[in-house]
């Protein structure tokens, strides 16, 4: 996928808040105002002091005391209010941009996902959508808070005097901007490799369970949990170095504030010294500056966050912004399903010529048998006739109009492909069934499962249709996978079946079941198998031999 710059991430990123300008200048007005409570409850402290030893004017104790009090709980409720918008930012976001991963996703597949490293993209999908909830509750207002805080409190010391301002003025620049700068700049790509470590630590993991009964099979538990072990151990590396930096910032940022305090102070005494200023003035600024590090102290650990929220927001806007290798059409033309043809094709998988020339009629109503030799492009010729891709040349056609050109809610509603893997998602039998047709009746699904010999089997189930489909469907045996993948196209009544090997993890007895309900289709659907059985294909009307991307 493409990775943007930071700078052009922040951009974009920030593209993704425009919606919400004003909640987040809210965020921010309530942030600023909570902060310059907490800074002045000191400052006033100083003064009620001060006036309590009968050295000021104003405020006088008791104005002190009330104010005090007001000050404080002013405090927390702005904060707590700064929060709610923060969060409420954030989550609205995070909600938005989860939807535009999914939306993108769903453009992108299958064509760009085939071959995609699964576990990444789980990781992008949760941790990394995750981590961009610190940009945005934790990064965008605080930048705002700490220079316009600081900003005042500059202005409040220069009220006392000019120095004083000078001083504020580079704490605030050195804690604020220098730490951070600096972290971010030593960190180097510790953010992204982390991002990218732990995504390769979940696709491992994700495979090792994929593959489980191989592992078992082949005894390769040590080395899969060696691999996992190593992967583990790299990130680990990784993490610690990014707490260093982490510690370094902490202990930087705390000895700055220290050094500038006293600095403050010096400078006060200083000026004392040549009667500039009074010595309240000198307690205040001082002060003053030591109890306003908060809005910038907050920004000293961005330096370390981040690196890892701007690899996060690389990869998600990678994903938003890759383009599709086959647009949806959703505006071409809705058509009643009147046959099928493959008009010269010719196609590549990247540089791979996989199919050349070819051409085939499917009349409706007919079953159409493929054979050929194994990768000789027979689940390609289906992927076409879904459109999963698009073809490089010639055309393949549904009803006389290429795909291209029909809508491709309309062109999958016409289409029911039953792929060799079925997959079944960690749901009931019914949910299973149910995502080919979500209106369907009982008596519909059960229709459809007896069609694909599989109502028996689902019947001698605990719980029948009700039972639970283990995660990764490996509670099932293939052959029971297969037959509900069936039952799946059954239901979803769509007039043209591509089918890819419908029968070949099952037994001649379910077979001939299966064939038996392919051969009643005959004449009301229409029907693409690929089998390499010969007893399978003795139920086509004809049957097309592909050999090297050709027919013969
Ligand atoms: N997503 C993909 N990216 C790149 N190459 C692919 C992809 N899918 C399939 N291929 C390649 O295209 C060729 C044809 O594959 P295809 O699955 O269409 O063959 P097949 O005739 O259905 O094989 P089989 O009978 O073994 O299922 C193979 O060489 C395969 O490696």
């Amino acid at each position: 996928m493409k990775r943007a710059s930071s700078f052009e991430t922040v951009r974009k990123m920030l593209g993704l808040v425009d919606s919400m300008t004003g909640i987040v200048a809210l965020a921010c007005v309530l942030g600023i105002l909570g902060f310059l409570c907490a800074i002045f409850i000191p400052v006033l402290a100083v003064y009620g002091g001060f006036a309590a030893l009968g050295g000021s004017a104003f405020p006088g104790v008791r104005e002190t005391i009330a104010l005090l009090a007001v000050l404080a709980v002013l405090r927390g409720v702005l904060h707590y209010l700064e929060q709610l918008c923060n969060h409420y930012i954030a989550f609205k976001l995070l909600a938005n941009i989860r939807d535009r991963v999914f939306s993108a996703l769903r453009r992108l597949a299958p064509a760009k996902l085939a071959g995609a490293d699964r576990g990444n993209l789980v990781s992008m999908i949760t941790s990394d959508v995750e981590l961009l909830e610190v940009f945005y509750a934790h990064t965008i207002s605080p930048v705002v808070i700490a220079v316009v805080t600081s900003a005042i409190m500059v202005g409040f010391a220069g009220s006392i005097h000019v120095l004083f301002a000078a001083v504020a003025l580079c704490a605030y620049l050195a804690v604020g901007l220098f730490v951070p700068v600096w972290i971010y700049r030593s960190a180097g790509d510790v953010g992204l490799e982390i991002r990218t470590r732990s995504g390769q630590l979940s696709g491992s993991v994700l495979g090792s369970l994929r593959g489980l009964r191989e592992v078992l099979q082949f005894s390769a538990g040590d080395r899969r949990i060696a691999d996992v072990k190593e992967q583990s151990d790299r990130l680990l590396v990784a993490q610690r170095a990014l707490r260093g930096k982490t510690g370094a910032a902490m202990a930087c940022t705390n000895a700055l504030i220290l050094m500038f305090s006293l600095g403050q102070l010096a400078v006060g005494a200083a000026l004392y010294g040549t009667g500039a200023v009074s010595g309240e003035g000198v307690i205040v600024a001082t002060t003053a500056l030591f109890s306003s590090f908060g809005p910038v102290v907050a920004l000293a650990n961005l330096g370390t966050t981040l690196q890892g929220t701007l690899a996060s927001g690389q990869r998600v806007i990678g994903i938003l912004e890759e383009e599709p290798l086959v647009e949806e059409n959703e505006t071409g033309a809705d058509i009643e399903f009147d046959g099928a043809s493959v008009e010269r094709v010719g196609f590549s998988y990247g540089g791979e010529r996989v199919l050349r020339d070819m051409s085939i009629d499917i009349p409706r109503g007919r079953v159409v048998g493929i054979s050929g030799k194994s990768g000789s492009g027979k689940s390609t010729l289906c992927r076409l006739l879904m459109r999963f891709w698009d073809v490089d040349e010639g055309r393949v056609a549904l009803s006389g109009r290429s795909v291209r050109d029909i809508r491709t809610a309309s062109l999958r509603d016409a289409e029911a492909f039953v792929e060799q893997d079925t997959h079944l998602f960690h749901d009931s039998i019914r949910d299973n069934l149910l995502i080919a047709r979500p209106d369907a009746t009982q008596d519909q699904i059960e229709a459809a499962c007896r069609a694909a010999s599989v109502h028996d089997f689902i019947m001698s189930l605990p719980d029948g249709y009700d039972t639970m489909v283990g995660e990764l469907g490996d509670t099932l045996s293939g052959g029971e996978c297969q037959r509900l993948g069936l039952a799946r196209a059954f239901l979803h009544d769509a007039p043209f079946l591509l089918l890819d090997e419908p029968t070949s993890n099952l037994d001649s007895l379910n077979e001939a079941a299966i064939l038996k309900s392919i051969d009643e289709q005959r004449g009301k659907r229409t029907v693409v198998l690929i089998s390499h059985r010969a007893s399978t294909m003795g139920v086509a009307d004809r049957v097309v031999s592909m050999d090297s991307g050709r027919v013969s």
